[in-house]
């Protein structure tokens, strides 16, 4: 059985702070220890995103500038990611791609960013300071503890059947306040996290790898369990 994923790196030419797409290129080293084939395009301002090609979708943070801008052209692309998200589709977002999936993010200069509303959460602004450093946090249903460095100007508040990536262990997360860190809905991940948070957490890589396949070879499951287990030793080394 050949396996292969087609990914959507969503505004990656102007979303990738801190090099987010090294996400797709550790999800891509990854596969091919187990002989999977990724692929990956950008779709960006005026492209259509179809829901039915891609089987999982990567959204970069960046600066409130080009937030602006995505913000506009998303709301096009609203009900076919909205489609993707409610049908499980595999999505991982981070800073601002996980504000913009939200409600809305208030930016530094105070002015409103609408994002699509996929998902319940909303952001708001702080005056004159940023969440920035090494974060680290644990993941409450897998016990996993994710590390990775946030910057982000954002104070993101989850909503109904959204839960945390995880607890903060040291750092900020979304708020500073609440102890949670970036979001979990159906198998949509959101993160502050740069990194890129994949490259630091091969247990995440393997856990959005695996989710991706299955959902996409349903059939194949078992096989699929099968052959998804890499030496994390060799990884490690990575
Ligand atoms: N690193 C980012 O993606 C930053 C997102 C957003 N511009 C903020 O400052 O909160």
């Amino acid at each position: 059985m050949t396996y292969a994923l087609h990914i959507a790196h969503l505004y990656g030419n102007l979303m990738n702070t801190y090099g987010d797409l090294g996400n797709i290129l550790v999800l891509r080293y990854y596969a091919q220890q187990i002989g999977v084939d990724i692929t990956s395009e950008i779709i960006s301002i005026g492209q259509d995103f179809d829901d039915q090609k891609f089987d999982f979708v990567l959204f970069g943070g960046g600066q409130d500038f080009e937030q602006e801008i995505v913000s506009v052209d998303i709301q096009e692309k609203k009900a076919a990611l909205t489609a993707f998200i409610e049908n499980d589709g595999p999505v991982l977002a981070i800073c601002g791609g996980f504000q913009l999936l939200g409600q809305y993010y208030i930016g530094a200069n105070g002015k409103r960013i609408e994002g699509i509303g996929a998902l319940p959460h909303y952001t708001e602004s702080q005056v004159n300071s940023r969440f920035i450093g090494d974060i680290e946090i644990q993941n409450e249903e897998t016990g996993e503890i994710y590390k990775g460095f946030e910057n982000h100007n954002g104070v993101t508040w989850l909503g109904e059947n959204e839960r945390p990536l995880g607890k903060v262990l040291s750092g900020h997360g979304n708020n500073n306040q609440d102890g949670s860190e970036g979001a979990i809905y159906k198998n949509t991940f959101c993160s502050y996290f740069h990194g890129p948070v994949l490259a630091r957490n091969h247990n995440l890589a393997k856990r959005i790898l695996i989710t991706a396949l299955k959902r996409k070879y349903p059939d194949q499951a078992a096989d699929i369990d099968q052959i998804a287990h890499w030496d994390d030793d060799a990884i490690a080394g990575f």
